[in-house]
Formats: structure tokens, C-alpha cells, sequence
């Protein structure tokens, strides 16, 4: 994974108080901690991803998912309970709060999150929330804009790892079957005397994630090569910036470029100071290949060629 950041707001300076998407009622992230080193993209490029790809419409429509957040786990964890995805053989809708081992202690995870895709409105016979039914052309609306800022960005990569015209690209269609998902996670405060991790450290699957949240919490490992000689690797937090995502390459992105891109490792925490009295939430779209994509070294281009040929097990995209 590169962490990147990508503004999408309209003005050049998007952290002014003037800047309508600034977080609402929450205190700011410590200014005494250190922060993850982000790659934004340059005025041209920002420019670009507004003109092309109705940023403010994903802005405002990533805020709405802040708001369905608490109207959703408002229902209660007994209720949410009946949508559990454990039971239905899919990653598709509910994963209860303390449901997954976080580390090698055993502890349990601090979060409950509910996933949702394009077919979630397709006749299957699940059920969702009714409030989930409530928002479905939200729902609709934001895979779609989310879709197309991972266009723009498996473009530019297409572009610069020397690939023939839209490899990456026809990997990704939005017409076609894939395990695209929304997420929204939502972990209460910890208590004072047991604050640890909240979401265990990982990779992300897939190609991209498109990250929002609003407080602090969220850490990288930075990779060897970004870590002074003789020195080991530190948990680094990264901070949310106000009209901005966090972009990650997923373990979809490692595979098809043969290492030549990366998916770093991160895990969520306690917020930190003041934050931690807060209930996070976050809001995803985590992009794959469709389907029937096998995910393995592209093998055409030079940047990729040019990369050592390793073992590699054939694994389709859906599985
Ligand atoms: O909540 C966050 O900031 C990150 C969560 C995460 O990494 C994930 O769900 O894959
Ligand atoms: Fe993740």
C-alpha cells in the first residue's frame, strides 16, 4: 500500500475554516504527535480529479454515510445481530462488535462494521435494515462516484507502470461482478484503564480502499525502507485531513505488479488525547478486480517485467 491522500474539495487550501467539510464537533487530532509523511496529488492533478470526477458530490455523499453511521447502529447490536454475515456464507452486511481476534494475546476487536454492495438491493433472501433500504440511492450514488476516483487513480498507475491502454482499468468494471463494498465501522470509546488496539493489523484485500474518517486512531507500519538504518518500524498514526481520503493499494494491487506496488500494514487504535472520548466511525469503499479476475503478475509492461518473477498461486479474484 501507498498511503496517499486525495483532495477532492474545491479550493486550493481545503483546510480553512471557510471549508464546509471540516469535522463537525470533534476535537482536532494532537498537534504534539507525529503523523505519517502523506504524498498529496499537485494543484494540476487535484484540479483534474474535481473537474472529472464530481468530487463535491463524494465529499457530500461521504458525509451522509457519517450520519447514517449512528442511525444504523442506533438499532442496537441485538438487532444488528440478525444481519451477521457469519451466518449467510458472505462478507456481505453485518460483523458484530468483539467478533475477531485483533492480536496474539487473543484480544478481541473494539468495532462493529456493516458492509454493503450493489447487489445489495438485488432480490436474495437476506434482509437488510430498513434504514439501510432508506438510503439505497446514497447508496447507489456512492459506489458510483467512489468507482470512478479508483478509475482516475488505476489510470494514472496504468500510465506510469508502462502497461498497454486500460489494463488496470478493464480489470475493475463497474458492470461486472466484483466484491466492491461499502463499509461503515463503528467503534465506541474504550474504557480509560483498557484502551488498545481496536481493529488488528492487516492488509487490505482488493486493489483500492477508499478511506474517510474523522478522528485520529488509524496507524501504519512504515515499510523497512522508509525507516532510519537500525532503527525498527513504529506504529505511525495517520491523520485525518478535512475534505480529503486516505488511499490504499491493496493485496490485489501487490500481485498484479509483482511487488512493484505494496500494501502496508496498518491496524486502528484508541484515538488519540481528547479524541479518544469519541465514538469513531469510518466510512470505505474497498474496490476488486470483478470477479473472474486471477490474480497474478500482469507480465506486460516493462516497470512490471523489470520486477523479480516469484512463486505465484493462482487465485481468482471472488475467492
Ligand atoms: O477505520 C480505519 O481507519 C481503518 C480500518 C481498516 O483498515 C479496515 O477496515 O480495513
Ligand atoms: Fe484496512
Amino acid at each position: 500500500m501507498a498511503t496517499q491522500t486525495l483532495a477532492t474539495a474545491s479550493t486550493a487550501s481545503p483546510l480553512t475554516a471557510a471549508d464546509p467539510h471540516r469535522f463537525p464537533d470533534l476535537p482536532a487530532f494532537p498537534t504534539d504527535i507525529q503523523t505519517a509523511p502523506l504524498h498529496r496529488p499537485t494543484y494540476r492533478n487535484f484540479v483534474a480529479l474535481r473537474k472529472s470526477l464530481k468530487g463535491e458530490q463524494l465529499l457530500n455523499e461521504a458525509n451522509q454515510f457519517f450520519d447514517l453511521g449512528p442511525k444504523l447502529y442506533d438499532l442496537r447490536r441485538e438487532e444488528l445481530q440478525k444481519y451477521d454475515y457469519k451466518n449467510r456464507g458472505s462478507y456481505i452486511e453485518y460483523k458484530g462488535f468483539g467478533n475477531a481476534v485483533v492480536d496474539e494475546h487473543g484480544n478481541l476487536d473494539w468495532n462493529e462494521f456493516y458492509n454493503m454492495t450493489f447487489s445489495t438491493f438485488h432480490p436474495t433472501p437476506f434482509s437488510h435494515p430498513q434504514v439501510i433500504y432508506d438510503h439505497d440511492e446514497l447508496i447507489k450514488s456512492y459506489i458510483k462516484h467512489s468507482h470512478a476516483l479508483v478509475t482516475t487513480i488505476l489510470s494514472h498507475l496504468n500510465t506510469h507502470l508502462h502497461l498497454p491502454p486500460n489494463t488496470l482499468q478493464k480489470l475493475h468494471r463497474l458492470t461486472s461482478p466484483s466484491g466492491d463494498q461499502i463499509r461503515v465501522i463503528k467503534s465506541p470509546p474504550q474504557p480509560v484503564s483498557d484502551r488498545r488496539t481496536a481493529l488488528g493489523k492487516h492488509t487490505d484485500f482488493g486493489s483500492i480502499t477508499l478511506l474517510f474518517n474523522r478522528l485520529g486512531g488509524l496507524q501504519i507500519l512504515p515499510p523497512p525502507s522508509l525507516t532510519l538504518e537500525d532503527h525498527k518500524p513504529q506504529w505511525t498514526y495517520v491523520k485525518p485531513i478535512p475534505s480529503h481520503c486516505i488511499v490504499n493499494h491493496g493485496d490485489s494491487m501487490v500481485k498484479f505488479t509483482r511487488g512493484v506496488l505494496r500494501s502496508n500494514i496498518h491496524r486502528v487504535v484508541s484515538p488519540p488525547g481528547e479524541q479518544a472520548c469519541h465514538t469513531r466511525y469510518s466510512v470505505f469503499y474497498f474496490s476488486r478486480a470483478n470477479d473472474e479476475v486471477i490474480l497474478k503478475g500482469l507480465g506486460r509492461g516493462d516497470v512490471i517485467l523489470r520486477a523479480k518473477d516469484g512463486e505465484e498461486e493462482s487465485i481468482n479474484s471472488k475467492d
